[in-house]
This record gives structure tokens, C-alpha cells and sequence, in this order.
């Protein structure tokens, strides 16, 4: 059994890596706001990645690589961090599921969307986890308020897209299935308030 010295310290090492990860990803997201009217109610981006870890650990996952990854999953899609520098900062793994996580934006977007629903049984657990964390995130989202310029046409194509991508990701975590089943079983009229 570990003392309770190498405890104190691998739990410090633990909460400095996961305070450089936020660090990092606030820094590279300072410039981006989601597409809600408000930009989420003014919120800077960075609460979207945080939200999405904190998806994960009230569905009891505290791996920090995967904490890591949540993160830092949208900061190569959407910034101008490469994977050699998140592979730098925070090691193969973290990069790897970030990796995953991550869509070529050098394709069009019908494409990056059905590869979403192709590649997604084929991902890691860990990947997996990170996927439908930020899908629930992206749904609860689209309960609240559509985001600029979707119509309900968009919205309902949206979720039935979404359900696609993590029907790829069953038997990953119960928790977060069940509360992305939920949001499906709800249907979308819920979420076609304010819209176009
Ligand atoms: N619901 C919602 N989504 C927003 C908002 N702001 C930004 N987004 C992002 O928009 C994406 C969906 O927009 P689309 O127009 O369908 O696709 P695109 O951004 O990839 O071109 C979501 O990612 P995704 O396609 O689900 O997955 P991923 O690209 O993160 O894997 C989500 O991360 C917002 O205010 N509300």
C-alpha cells in the first residue's frame, strides 16, 4: 500500500497537470465563443471543455489522461495547436485521445460527419467516454437554445446525427448513456423554442 506521503504527492502532481491543462486550453480558446446569441450567455469558451470533463466525472470517471483529453479536445479542431505540442506538454497518451477526438477540418463538413458515425465504434474507451461527454454537453446545450442561424430542420438533423455517433459508443458508461437516452426520448420539441 502506498504511504500516505507518495498519496499527498501523487494527488499534487495529479492537480498540477490538470491546472496546466486548463491553463493551456483557456489560453487557446481566449478568441472563440460558442455560436449561441450570447456566446453562451458571455461565457468564455473554455467553460464548454470544462463542462464536458465535468460530464465525465459526475459519470465517476477521474482518469486524468481522460480528464486531460476532455479539455483539450476541441483546441486542435478549432485553434492553432498541433498535436506535437500537446504531445510536448502532456504527453502520448493525452495526445492520442485528443487525436481521436479531433475532426480534419480539411474535409467538408458532410464528410467529418459521417466519419464521425463510421469511426466511432472503433475508438478507445477512453475516446468513447470523451465522445459522448461532449455530445450530452452539445445536446443540454441545444435544449437551452439553438445556436445562431439553426433552423429546426438543423436541430432535428443534429440530433439524429448525434444519437448516430453514440449508438457507435454503447457499453462505454452506463451514466452517461442514460442521460443521453433521456434527451433522445424527450425528442427535440423541447428544443424548438426561439428557433427559426
Ligand atoms: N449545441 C451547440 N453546439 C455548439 C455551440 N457552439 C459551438 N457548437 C459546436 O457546433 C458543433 C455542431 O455544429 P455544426 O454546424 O453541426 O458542425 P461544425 O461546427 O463541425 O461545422 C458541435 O460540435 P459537434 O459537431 O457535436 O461535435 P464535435 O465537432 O465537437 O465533435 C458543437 O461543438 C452552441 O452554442 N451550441
Amino acid at each position: 500500500m502506498a504511504s500516505q506521503e507518495t498519496q499527498v504527492s501523487n494527488a499534487s502532481f495529479d492537480i498540477s497537470k490538470l491546472i496546466d491543462t486548463i491553463d493551456f486550453a483557456a489560453k487557446k480558446h481566449s478568441f472563440q465563443k460558442r455560436k449561441d446569441p450570447q456566446g453562451t450567455r458571455n461565457l468564455a469558451y473554455i467553460n464548454h471543455p470544462i463542462g464536458v470533463a465535468k460530464n465525465l466525472t459526475d459519470a465517476g470517471i477521474y482518469d486524468l489522461a481522460t480528464i486531460q483529453a476532455a479539455i483539450l479536445h476541441d483546441t486542435v479542431e478549432d485553434t492553432d495547436t498541433s498535436f506535437e505540442e500537446i504531445e510536448q506538454q502532456f504527453g502520448r497518451e493525452v495526445r492520442d485521445i485528443v487525436a481521436e477526438c479531433t475532426d480534419d477540418k480539411t474535409l467538408v463538413k458532410s464528410e467529418r460527419k459521417r466519419l464521425q458515425i463510421e469511426t466511432t465504434p472503433h475508438k478507445s474507451q477512453k475516446a468513447k467516454e470523451v465522445k459522448l461527454a461532449d455530445k450530452l454537453y452539445n445536446l443540454r446545450d441545444l435544449q437551452r437554445v439553438a445556436p445562431t442561424g439553426w433552423s429546426k430542420k438543423y436541430i432535428q438533423e443534429y440530433f439524429t446525427w448525434a444519437k448516430k455517433v453514440t449508438d457507435g459508443a454503447r457499453g462505454t458508461n452506463q451514466k452517461l448513456e442514460d442521460q443521453l437516452d433521456e434527451i433522445y426520448s424527450n425528442g427535440i420539441c423541447n428544443q424548438l423554442h426561439n428557433t427559426l
